[in-house]
């Protein structure tokens, strides 16, 4: 399958980078003589970005995510002159956070006749930005220069490598290239969406000598895709019965058995403001969920009787008990609250988070309760994307903190509130709100989509459902039908369950 089809961040942004090229007048059809003489009927022109800020900025951003998950590890950014520097300027300074550094094509002849500007010490380690890479010999150049002053490069990134022997040039030289788009992804884009026809397919794979037998159509929207709504990991999930081996997390093997067990990964919210209606539907969804979950202070006559016919449904029908609470305060008042007229450490088995309070307010003060045999909670999940428009939680770097901290603490963190698969510990459990399968918003900030963009596409493994359950006259059916759907689309891909 064609990188361009991956139902992932990697494939999405790939297409959106050249849906805005192709606006952007990026490709050029004609007759053009390259830099080695050959004569091309394609010219990219990679220039036409600096005139388009959206596109200067995805291109940065794309190439900086390259760059974190090649594992590189460098002091500097390099930007090969001139057509790169743009982008290799907004990746160290927006994206990567690193030093500048740029070479100069000839020397000075007045000043400090440097050939190399920024800063660095021998020794330093870089990587290079380039635009395009055709037969990486202005790489080479490059890397000759920064050798002689015992600079080390051996990783270049760039936006286009048109396949023409630059990549193995490189490799020979002890240089590994990564490059975003490859000449094959922009003929097979250019040829879906009909900007090239099969003759001029063929002139310029014949043009360029490139070794592609046939075009191949892909199915490729005209619509820009909205990143945020796809997975910050590319791997597959894990089957079930495997993660419920690997994982330490007692919690998480508890859920994982249940969900097995009950062929279930719905988890039911039950937004009812009196004990009895709580009670009355938790006993009647029993059978199908795997967990419900409540929000207490919204319980008007919330008693500890409540919770003692609460944890005995639970303990019969098999199901986990989920208090929503959101605790976002310094772990003394976290732990004061946990304790407190509620008693919630008491009776839920796991509790919502904010990650915004930092590590040190969480995972001490959560850990000392969970290893406490005396209390029922055993685990936490964290909220790394609220489910609302608009939603903080979306701001640059905030769901990446949140995950390093999950990922730190696996003891006591047992997986995240969010919207896409944001970890690839397979022991971290992903449970989503935001699902309804007949309706998209309820006006006060929610946002649903259906059970398998959140499944399926965004990698989710557990479905948090209410209203779509909760404002039904037919509560039974609903959720036979939520349970069938999540499961079916969870089992799809993975014989454990089947
Ligand atoms: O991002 C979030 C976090 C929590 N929720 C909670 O989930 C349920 C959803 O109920 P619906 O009726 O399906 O909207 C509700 O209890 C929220 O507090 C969320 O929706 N989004």
């Amino acid at each position: 399958m064609s990188t361009l089809c991956e139902k992932t961040r990697n494939g999405a942004l790939k297409r959106n980078l050249l849906r805005q090229m192709l606006e952007a007048n990026v490709f050029k059809f004609g007759e053009f003589q390259l830099k080695s003489g050959q004569i091309s009927p394609i010219y990219i022109d990679l220039r036409e970005c600096f005139g388009h800020p959206n596109l200067l900025m995805l291109i940065s951003e794309a190439l900086s995510k390259l760059v974190t998950i090649s594992g590189a590890e460098y002091t500097g950014v390099l930007g090969v002159p001139y057509a790169a520097l743009p982008y290799a300027s907004v990746a160290a300074g927006q994206f990567l956070k690193k030093p500048l550094l740029i070479v100069r094509k000839e020397a000075k002849s007045y000043g400090t006749k440097k050939l190399i500007e920024g800063l660095y010490e021998p020794g330093d380690r870089l990587i290079l930005i380039e635009d395009v890479v055709t037969t990486g010999g202005s790489i080479l150049d490059v890397v000759k220069v920064l050798t002689a002053e015992g600079l080390v490069a051996s990783d270049v990134f760039c936006i286009l490598d048109r396949e023409q022997g630059g990549k193995q040039k490189l490799l020979d030289a002890g240089v590994t290239l990564h490059s975003l788009l490859d000449m094959n992804s922009v003929l097979t884009f250019l040829y879906s969406t009909g900007a090239v026809s099969d003759e001029q397919w063929h002139g310029i794979v014949k043009a360029l000598n490139l070794n592609y037998t046939a075009p191949v159509k892909v199915d490729i929207d005209k619509e820009i895709e909205d990143l945020s709504r796809l997975p910050f990991v590319e791997n597959q999930r894990t089957p079930l019965s495997e993660r419920e081996s690997l994982t330490e997390n007692a919690l998480n093997k508890k859920i994982l058995s249940v969900m097995r067990k009950k062929k279930s990964n719905l988890c039911l919210a039950i937004d009812y403001t009196t004990s009895e209606e709580v009670l009355q539907l938790a006993e009647i969804a029993g059978p199908f969920v795997m967990a419900i979950k409540v929000h207490a202070d919204a319980i008007t006559d919330f008693s500890e009787e409540f919770t003692r016919k609460l944890t005995t449904l639970a303990n019969d029908m098999d199901f986990i008990i989920f208090e929503d609470r959101k605790f976002g305060d310094t772990g003394n008042t976290n732990l004061l609250q946990l304790k407190g007229a509620q008693k919630i450490a008491s009776w839920a088995d796991v509790v919502t988070v904010h990650a915004v309070q930092g590590t040190d307010s969480i995972a001490g003060v959560f850990r000392q309760l969970i290893n406490d045999p005396n209390y029922r909670l055993s685990g936490v999940l964290l909220i790394a994307q609220l489910s609302t428009k608009g939603s903080l939680t979306a701001l640059d770097g905030y769901t990446e903190s949140t995950v390093s901290i999950a990922e730190e603490n696996r003891d006591v963190i047992s997986g995240f509130i969010a919207q896409t698969r944001v970890s690839g510990f397979s022991d971290l459990l992903n449970w989503t709100p935001g699902v309804n399968l007949d309706a998209k918003t309820d006006s006060a900030g929610q946002q649903w989509r259906g059970v398998d963009e959140a499944i399926d596409v965004q990698q989710n493994d557990i479905i948090i459902v209410g209203r779509g359950v909760t404002s039904s006259s037919e509560p039974v059916q609903q959720l036979k039908r939520y349970r069938r759907i999540a499961w079916e689309a969870l089992a799809k891909d993975d014989e454990s369950v089947n």
